[in-house]
């Protein structure tokens, strides 16, 4: 049965030297196994700070998260071993090869197949023929791919992405949102991703918003999509009558 992580009524505060700052207060979240969201918003709004605690990594000031699986209510540190990361600065061990960096996970729970499956996966993400090269020997996007493999290999029901693009070009980064969009879907693991991207946050099925502590549903809903579909089509009927109308003004005699 998929489960959830609910965080419900969380606030989240800093205190400094000389000040507090207050993220967040009573914030309400649920995000489910299977499904993809984006948390997007302005530079300091908290959008990490919010991955952290959806993580159980962290714990708010006030409030709680909850893994629920149908009646079933468990803390969050339940799911610690189900979870995968991956970040901007794709943090693979710099001496173990690719294929090394994605057995890993599986080694330290103990599976005897961890080097196959960590080939298998390297072979999703199509890096097969990279396998034995080391995080220096491989590009930006390559190592992505490799942080991918590696956050996915042990069939988590949670990847949770910092910025997954962050670093690399337009192109690379549309490959790698189509990567981890897809193995994530395949896996059923639910995706929650923290990004200034528009195209990227725009793939994600459920989207929200962070900015001066309150979170936001900014989602496309389907009514909106009917809208944005009739006005397309009124918009290309216009312009087919428009040309057609201007052709036979070419044609006709004045
Ligand atoms: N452990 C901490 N101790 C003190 N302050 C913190 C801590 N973690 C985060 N902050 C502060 O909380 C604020 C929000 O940080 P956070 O990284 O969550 O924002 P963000 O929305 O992800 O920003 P960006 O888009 O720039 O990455 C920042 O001002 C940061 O300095």
């Amino acid at each position: 049965m998929p489960c959830s992580i609910e965080l419900t009524r969380v606030s989240q505060s800093f205190s400094n030297a000389d000040s507090i700052i207050t993220l967040f207060e009573n914030l309400d979240l649920s995000v489910q196994q299977g499904q993809s969201y984006a948390i997007t918003g302005p530079s300091g709004a908290g959008k990490s700070s919010l991955l952290m605690l959806l993580s159980g990594l962290e714990q708010p000031t006030i409030g709680k998260g909850n893994v629920v699986t149908g009646d079933h209510i468990a803390s969050l540190d339940s799911i610690r071993s189900e979870i995968g990361f991956i970040f901007q600065q794709f943090h693979l061990l710099p001496e173990l090869t690719a294929l090394h960096n994605v057995a890993l996970p599986l080694k330290l729970r103990g599976d005897k197949n961890a080097i196959n499956k960590a080939q298998l996966w390297l072979d999703k993400v199509g890096l097969v023929d990279r396998a034995m090269h080391k995080p220096a020997q491989l590009s930006g996007g390559e190592q992505q791919r490799v942080a991918i493999a590696r956050a996915l290999v042990f069939s988590p029901k949670f990847i949770f992405a910092d910025e997954p693009t962050g670093n690399l070009d337009q192109h690379n980064a549309t490959e790698i949102a189509d990567i981890l969009f897809e193995c994530c879907q395949q896996n059923n693991a639910g995706l929650i991703i923290v990004t200034h991207s528009h195209e990227l946050a725009s793939k994600a099925k459920h989207i929200y918003g962070l900015a001066n502590g309150k979170l936001t549903n900014t989602s496309v809903t389907p009514e909106t999509h009917v809208l944005e579909n009739s006005f397309e089509n009124i918009s290309r009927d216009t312009n087919q009558a428009l040309a057609s109308t201007a052709k036979k003004k070419q044609v006709l005699p004045c």
